[in-house]
């Protein structure tokens, strides 16, 4: 293509008003674009702010289902839910996950009973919440994450949410071949229409600090992930990583974490035209409040920009802790 020069051409020209940089403008952000990650935890009426999270709490059941309608009325379609799980239901093959009582049930019943179809509700699938040792899976004696072992109990894990009444199982995990089991067995059990979003490219990555404390797994975690999740240094393998999770059933596909991969997010729309999602994780969370409190910049616009520039990267959506002051923000 040819292009004027200059000065006929004048980038500058269709900037000079608002009204001119709404006409060109190629991307589009709206409360439909997020799913809001919330953290559930045992009692009744209860807040628990996460220190390291400043401004996102734990909440109880009950009230899990007033952030629920929170959502309704700002226009987010999906919520994304976390336990809390306490010391002394930790062990060490994780077996709470697998209790059709346990907190993920209870408040995705409560959320479903509440408001139906009015909302979506996505539950993580890995082991982590529930482990005494903070790993996602089942471990040997070495305290090596074994995978094939695991995946027979996120099988499980999964149905289990399913018979709550999850929408979307979103295995978080990072075993080989989880999806294709848990699409499998959800088939059998007559599931057809529960989702599967895939964390398909997660990174082992520093960034998930917060959220460990969140869901109290931070003291418990000896040593890493990095023989389970990704290496930061690698975007080809996340390709291989995505072709396989499509190939065995996902209906999307998620990476995470989310601003420093936006390379990742562009090459798995560009390669694979699916719908994918970018967590922007704890850490980055943390970080835009820890620049406003320290007078580095506005949290409005540090929010929208950086949700923004998801999807101008394709992602058909955001995980975000922001995910409510955002859908506020974006509806005034
Ligand atoms: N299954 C673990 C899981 N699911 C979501 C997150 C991180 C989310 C965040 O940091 O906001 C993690 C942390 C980890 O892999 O250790
Ligand atoms: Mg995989």
């Amino acid at each position: 293509m040819t292009q004027a020069a200059f000065p006929d051409l004048r980038l500058r020209r269709t900037r000079r008003t608002g009204w001119s940089r709404a006409m060109v403008r190629e991307t589009t952000l709206s409360p439909s674009n997020l799913i809001w990650p919330l953290f559930v935890c045992d009692g009744a009426g209860a807040e628990e702010p996460i220190s390291s999270l400043p401004g996102v709490s734990r909440w109880s059941v009950d009230r899990i289902v007033d952030r629920a309608r929170d959502a309704v009325a700002a226009g987010i379609p999906c919520l994304a839910l976390f336990p809390y799980t306490q010391a002394d239901r930790r062990t060490e093959d994780g077996s709470e996950a697998l209790n059709p009582d346990n907190l993920m049930c209870r408040a995705t019943a409560a959320i479903k009973q509440a408001l139906g179809d009015d909302i979506g509700v996505l539950t993580d699938v890995a082991l982590d919440p529930y482990t005494s040792h903070g790993q996602d899976g089942l471990i040997d004696a070495t305290g090596y994450v074994l995978n094939d072992e695991t995946v027979d109990v996120l099988v499980g894990q999964a149905l289990n949410q399913a018979r709550a009444g999850a929408d979307i199982i979103a295995p978080s995990d990072m075993m080989d071949g989880r999806i294709g089991a848990i699409r499998e067995a959800l088939e059998v059990e007559g599931f057809c229409h529960v989702q599967i979003m895939s964390y398909a490219a997660k990174y082992a990555s520093a960034f998930y600090g917060p959220f460990r404390d969140a869901v109290g797994s931070r003291g418990l975690l000896k040593g890493d992930k990095k023989t389970y999740q990704m290496d930061p240094a690698n975007a080809e393998e996340a390709l291989r990583e995505v072709a396989q999770d499509l190939a065995e059933g996902a209906d999307s596909v998620m990476v995470k974490p989310g601003l420093p991969y936006l390379d990742i997010v562009r090459a798995v729309k560009d390669h694979f035209a699916v719908p994918v999602y970018a967590y922007q994780v704890s850490g980055e969370y943390a970080m835009i409040e820890a620049a406003v409190a320290a007078g580095a910049g506005d949290r409005d616009a540090l929010v929208l920009e950086t949700l923004l520039a998801f999807r101008r990267a394709g992602a058909s959506g955001v995980l975000t802790y922001h995910a409510l002051h955002a859908a506020r923000l974006l509806n005034e």
